[in-house]
């Protein structure tokens, strides 16, 4: 097989401040609606944002943590576990959107971007080019190059779809040669929904094990990060119980119980995650389910 021909697979994360388009690119990128991440690679120990699949290639874009608080950014030094992440994947994407000035947030990024560009290439890509006219984006590409010297500059838009194919060659290009590191479809966040629903299961069992023996079900209705937070995930769970009599142990007197168990399960999600987030439990009666095959079936079993 000739260099050209070789599959290539690697990781890659975008940086900006926030709105600088990051998710919506990432989602373009991977061409479905990636709300939630799963599996950690092997190989790193951060989120995978979402994965682009290509005969050709596999890109593994990974989540940068901590990089969404501007206060982070510009109030102290960028911790180490987003420099890691930096210096960590093969290629690195810096965002500026085409309608907004280069500020000081972004000076901040850059100044610690140049010290990453030693060792890994990073792109500077110019995002919402729909938002604004050619003028403007050819300034900004101009701004741009003055910040650093980017590996390459490439002008987007999400909305679009403008360039978004030509961004995917360009961070392929930077990945070495390997293999498919993960099976070929979408991630999606099946393994890791389980595993929450069994720590809020555990949680919600934790003192009473006796008294509901088998009788209580959980179910993840949805996880998504909170709009304009990347840094916090809303978990809506509901606890499935037969009996009303159920329902009134995990409750508990004024609802004290129900509210140990979701600290105590959002303690250990949080963990799980190693995100923040909000939990919205409810308990709800799905009478005998343990015999109906219909009911089974949408509680997973
Ligand atoms: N017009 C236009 N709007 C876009 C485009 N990409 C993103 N946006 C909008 O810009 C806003 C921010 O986009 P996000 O993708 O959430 O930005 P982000 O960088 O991930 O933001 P943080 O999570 O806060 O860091 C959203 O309202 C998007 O709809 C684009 O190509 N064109």
């Amino acid at each position: 097989m000739s260099t050209e021909d070789a599959h290539r697979s690697g990781f890659a994360c975008f940086v900006g401040r926030p709105n600088a388009g990051k998710s919506t690119l990432t989602n373009s990128l991977v061409g479905t609606k990636v709300a939630i991440t799963s599996s950690k690679p092997q190989t790193t120990r951060h989120a995978i944002r979402g994965i682009l699949h290509r005969p050709d290639a596999q890109l593994i874009i990974v989540d940068t943590p901590g990089l969404h608080r501007p206060r982070t950014l510009l109030g102290r030094r960028l911790n180490d576990l987003v420099y890691e992440t930096w210096s960590e994947v093969d290629v690195v994407g810096f965002c500026v959107p085409a309608d907004q000035k280069i500020g000081p947030g972004d000076k901040f990024i850059v100044e610690e971007l140049k010290k990453v560009a030693r060792h890994t290439p990073v792109i500077g890509v110019i995002t919402k080019t729909d938002l604004v006219g050619k003028q403007q984006v050819a300034a900004q590409l101009l701004a741009m190059q003055e910040l650093m010297d980017f590996a390459e500059l490439i002008p987007v838009s999400a909305k679009d779809a403008f360039q978004i194919d030509e961004l995917a060659n360009v961070l392929v290009g930077q990945l070495p040669e390997g293999p498919q590191l993960y099976p070929d479809g979408d991630i999606t966040d099946e393994p890791e929904s389980t595993l929450i629903a069994e720590l809020i299961r555990e949680a919600a069992l934790e003192g009473v094990r006796d008294e509901l023996p088998h009788s209580l079900a959980v179910t993840i209705e949805e996880m998504i990060p909170r709009e304009g937070r990347e840094d916090l995930i809303d978990v809506h769970a509901v606890i499935h119980v037969e009996r009303n009599s159920q329902k009134a142990i995990v409750i508990g007197r004024g609802g004290e119980r129900l509210r140990n168990v979701g600290s105590e399960a959002r303690r250990q999600i949080q963990a799980l995650l190693g995100s923040k987030i909000y939990l919205d439990l409810h308990v709800k009666i799905a009478k005998d389910w343990q015999r109906d095959p219909k009911q089974l079936g949408k509680l997973g079993f």
